[in-house]
């Protein structure tokens, strides 16, 4: 208990919410710039078991942010990098790790186990897909998200009497060309420590019943004057429609076609697809001589122009990931031969080689 005296002392804590935190199984989905601070700070408050998920490697671009990797994690599955950390800090800490995204086949089996959810993702399809399956399963969800310099912090799901959704605030996705993610808009490294920072505050609150936690409300802060207000949150019948009915029902929704991204996808989930299909094949659809060159991974070229032409490996590959320079070509391709080979999965690449995802380095 040494190591938790300072929290324990402050008056209305106590060692009674000190056990609270022990006992408590937390699971963090997504291990980025709002999972880093979050794991950081449950850990060592005390959280007892900690679940992390995540099937993305490190990357360089990351370390601005992710404050739990450093230059020598790249590569490495953020979830492993992780657990491997926070185990060397905390010996007692009881971490289960998940280097694999969260999906509808394995969201149910994933999320069952935990007593507290808190979603660190960053786009429309896993925030959807996280929320409702935590409605379906009656288990608390704290959110948060940031776009430029501005952040949002909720609990979810965790008023027994009225439990309020992210589907009651945002009944709808948004189209995922309309939301850039931080690889677009650039974002301070600062802005995800402090709303991951303030998702763990909420969650050691609703754990150990401190006073105050955000259940129904929201949380708004702008990192440039430091503002902050809060949102009373209400029931959406609209949102509420939109929740599917059973776990059968949401094991069939297409999260990423619901959120209209259907075509488009980032070069992570592109790099999983071509490791886990071996059907699938990498399409470069810019001119010959464009630089760069992707030398890692074996692709065809078919530039743009002559991509409705008859071309057998296209015809064979399924799915089908295309890219060009900066991710419009490639969209346009792909509408292209969606019409040509309906039924087959076709995506493009968001971004495109320009993306500091884009793996070239
Ligand atoms: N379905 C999912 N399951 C688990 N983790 C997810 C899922 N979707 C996204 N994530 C993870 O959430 C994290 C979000 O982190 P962050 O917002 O800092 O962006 P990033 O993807 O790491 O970086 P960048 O946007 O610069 O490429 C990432 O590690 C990402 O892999």
């Amino acid at each position: 208990m040494d190591r938790f005296e300072r929290q324990y002392i402050l008056p209305g804590f106590g060692k009674e919410k000190q056990k609270k935190l022990k006992d408590a199984k937390v699971l963090v989905i997504g291990a980025g710039g709002l999972g880093c601070p979050v794991l950081l700070y449950l850990a060592a408050a005390g959280v007892g078991t900690l679940g992390i998920i995540d099937g993305d490697i490190v990357s360089i671009s990351n370390l601005n942010r992710q404050v739990l990797f450093g230059e020598g994690d790249v590569g490495i599955n953020k979830a492993e990098a992780a657990a491997h950390f926070l185990k060397s800090k905390y010996l007692d800490l009881k971490i289960n790790c998940i280097p694999e995204f969260l999906s509808t086949s394995n969201a149910i089996k994933v999320l069952s186990s935990y007593d507290l959810i808190i979603d660190g993702t960053d786009n429309f399809p896993t925030r959807y897909l996280v929320n409702d399956a935590c409605v379906l399963l009656g288990k608390p969800l704290i959110f948060g998200a940031i776009y430029q310099n501005e952040g949002q912090v909720a609990i979810f799901n965790a008023d027994l009497q009225k439990p309020i959704s992210y589907r009651d605030v945002f009944p709808d996705p948004p189209k995922a060309h309309e939301i850039p993610n931080c690889s677009e808009t650039g974002v301070l490294g600062v802005l995800p420590g402090i709303i991951g920072a303030m998702q763990a505050t909420e969650a050691i609150k609703y754990l150990t019943g401190y006073d105050y936690p955000l259940i129904n409300k929201m949380l708004i802060y702008n990192l440039m004057h430091h503002q902050t207000y809060t949102l009373e949150l209400e029931k959406n019948q609209q949102g509420q429609l939109l929740i599917p009915k059973s776990i059968t029902e949401f094991e069939n929704i297409d999260y990423a076609l619901a959120c209209g991204a259907a075509d488009s996808i980032l070069w992570n989930e592109a790099l999983e697809l071509l490791k886990g299909k071996p059907k699938a094949v990498l399409v470069d659809v810019r001119e010959r001589d464009e630089l760069p060159k992707l030398k890692n991974f074996p692709h065809l070229t078919v530039p743009l122009e002559r991509i409705m032409e008859n071309d057998s490996k296209l015809f064979e590959g399924d799915p089908l990931i295309l890219f060009c320079q900066s991710g419009i070509r490639s969209l346009k391709a792909c509408k292209m031969l969606k019409q040509k080979f309906a039924g087959k999965n076709i995506y493009s690449v968001v971004g495109g080689i320009e993306s500091p995802s884009a793996p070239i380095y």
